[in-house]
């Protein structure tokens, strides 16, 4: 600031003082002394922003009309001399005056480029953040909502008052074992679109392996009638579903709320198991 000011000062009380000793040497034509004042304060623009302006046309035509301005206050002071450069400053400053205009142009056009740019650039930013956010929310593999997704909305309150089931497949580690993971998967991605029909997108979790949530906003309906529609199409990988039901408290942590679920659906694991091993 200080390393622009002192000069500009100087050279302003020099150009008073130049307007001061021209006025009292009897120079009285009030036009020079316009001509030094604009000369003045086309110089202190050009002094300010030359650091500022990358556009170097517009850094020379500033430079150029300040020439023709001086030229011009030579011409006034100097008067009667022959000097044909003098003649020269009405042509300068017009050639000023245009590099300026064409320097403007070429600058807001470059301007305008660096705006689309960075527009391209915020929209790229927004699309890869909303990604992050969708990869962040959903299971990669079935598509339904992430352990993440499910702690949050329920720590949000957003499923108040339904109904949280806790689901888990039975004897899923078979299925691997028997046909291998890549049919595991598949049977996991068929089980969460049953999933997804039953309950509604927006109200499936996966939270572990072969673990999941749902929420259901009715009365709760008949379990095994939720199994039946869980199990459809593949009864043949000899899976079953267990089932954990609790009412979302919203006094209740998220935590405490899977966890009684959780105890739920090994309540319903277990009586399974007891009800197959006296049947064999
Ligand atoms: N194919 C596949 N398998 C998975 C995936 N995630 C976890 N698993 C497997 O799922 C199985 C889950 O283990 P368990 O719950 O003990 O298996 P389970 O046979 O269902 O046992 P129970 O629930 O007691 O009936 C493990 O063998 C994991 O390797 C996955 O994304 N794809």
């Amino acid at each position: 600031m200080i390393k622009t000011a002192v000069p500009l000062l100087l050279f302003w009380i020099v150009n008073i003082a130049l307007a001061v000793f021209m006025y009292t040497n009897g120079h009285t034509d009030y036009e020079s002394f316009e001509e030094l004042f604009w000369f003045a304060v086309s110089f202190t623009l050009f002094f300010i922003i030359t650091k500022e302006v990358v556009n170097k046309l517009l850094r020379v035509a500033l430079l150029v009309y300040s020439v023709g301005l001086l030229l011009d206050i030579f011409d006034s002071f100097i008067g009667n001399t022959n000097l044909p450069i003098l003649g020269l400053d009405t042509s300068l400053k017009n050639l000023g005056f245009l590099l300026i205009s064409v320097g403007f142009y070429r600058m807001i056009k470059e301007k305008r480029k660096d705006v689309y740019k960075l527009k391209a650039e915020v929209e790229r930013r927004r699309q890869l953040e909303q990604q992050m956010r969708y990869e962040a929310n959903h299971d990669s593999m079935t598509g339904v909502g992430s352990r993440k997704a499910c702690f949050e909305g329920l720590q949000a309150h957003k499923f108040a008052g339904l109904w949280l089931l806790y689901l888990d497949v039975d004897n899923f580690k078979q299925v691997n074992d028997t046909y291998g993971h890549h049919v595991g998967d598949k049977v996991l991605i068929s089980f969460t679109q049953n999933m997804q029909q039953y309950f509604g997108l927006s109200h499936c979790f996966r939270i572990g392996g072969d673990e999941f949530i749902a929420y259901v906003d009715c009365e709760l309906p008949n379990l095994d009638e939720i199994r039946s529609a869980l199990l459809n199409g593949l009864l043949e990988y000899n899976i079953n579903v267990s089932i954990g039901q609790v009412m979302v408290d919203p006094a209740k942590q998220a935590d405490l709320l899977i966890h009684e679920a959780d105890k739920q659906m090994y309540g319903d694991k277990k009586g399974k198991s007891l009800r197959s091993s006296s049947r064999g």
